[in-house]
């Protein structure tokens, strides 16, 4: 377990040590060397460390023959493609990279990329703790692309927007021609809504996590599963049957 005392990897080492048939091998840290993971005998090593952190330690896990289950964020289109190359020189090595682990997120996201074509504006809030260090966070990230490429392969337009001044960045960010905006609020985990607009009606996508406990079925599912699959899986939604 890499960030193994950090919010969502203190939880993942409990969730793992509860979980009949899983061995926890090596608990690290900022400060600790890879090379633990190796001594260890790791298997599967769980990622849930930093942006600035999780290409590097994924790299060193895959060189040395180990599965990775990766809920980190950070994991844009760059990344993700140096990893499937370096996954390709190790063939027999899975990783799952997981911009959220929580079933109804996944859901959520699915939900939203299909709804987008049937509606002239879409929009992503979401909505976090503020001790979160990046945004906007990586499932309003997914879910924009997939808003983005699901409307793009219907041939609809981008949303109207007529702003003309915005010195602020008040309208948000724009990934994939979604706007996006970040909220961080004390007392919240991770929640999201997909604002979906046309004449006369909107349909909200709205998906609470309320407990980081929430993550940890993906989690638990992520390393049971991906030493049986192998190269890169981007979303857990690769090792679910959503019946969609
Ligand atoms: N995929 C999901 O479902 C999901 C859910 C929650 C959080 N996250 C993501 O997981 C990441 C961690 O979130 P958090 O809230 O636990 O953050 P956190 O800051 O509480 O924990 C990160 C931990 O990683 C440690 N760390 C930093 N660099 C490291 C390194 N090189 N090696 C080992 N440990 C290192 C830090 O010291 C810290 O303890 C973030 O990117 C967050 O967005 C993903
Ligand atoms: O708490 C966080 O940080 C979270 N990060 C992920 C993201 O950025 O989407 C998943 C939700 C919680």
């Amino acid at each position: 377990m890499l960030g193994a005392r950090g919010r969502m990897g203190s939880e993942a080492v409990q969730a793992v040590r509860r979980t009949e048939g899983l061995q926890l091998v090596a608990e690290l840290g900022r400060e600790d060397s890879l090379q633990a993971l190796v001594a260890a005998g790791a298997e599967v090593v769980v990622d849930l460390t930093v942006p600035s952190a999780t290409e590097a330690n994924v790299r060193f896990a895959v060189q040395h023959g180990m599965h990775c289950v990766v809920g980190t964020t950070g994991w844009d289109a760059e990344r993700l493609d140096r990893l499937e190359a370096l996954l390709a020189e190790h063939p027999g090595v899975g990783v799952l990279v997981a911009p959220n682990f929580s079933v109804g997120a996944v859901l959520a996201m699915r939900f939203s990329a299909q709804a987008a074509r049937f509606f002239e504006s879409v929009e992503i809030v979401e909505l976090h703790h503020p001790d979160k260090v990046d945004a906007p966070s990586g499932t309003a990230a997914r879910t924009a692309a997939l808003v983005g490429q699901a409307r793009r392969a219907a041939g609809v337009a981008p949303s109207p927007d007529a702003t003309e001044q915005d010195p602020g960045g008040a309208r948000g960010a724009l990934v994939e021609d979604v706007r996006v905006h970040s909220v961080r609020l004390r007392g919240l985990v991770a929640h999201q809504e997909t604002l979906l607009g046309g004449v006369g009606e909107q349909l909200t996508i709205r998906h609470d996590s309320f407990d980081r406990i929430s993550f940890m079925t993906g989690v638990v599912l992520g390393v049971r599963e991906v030493g049986s699959h192998q190269g890169l899986t981007h979303g857990l939604e690769g090792y679910l049957d959503l019946g969609l």
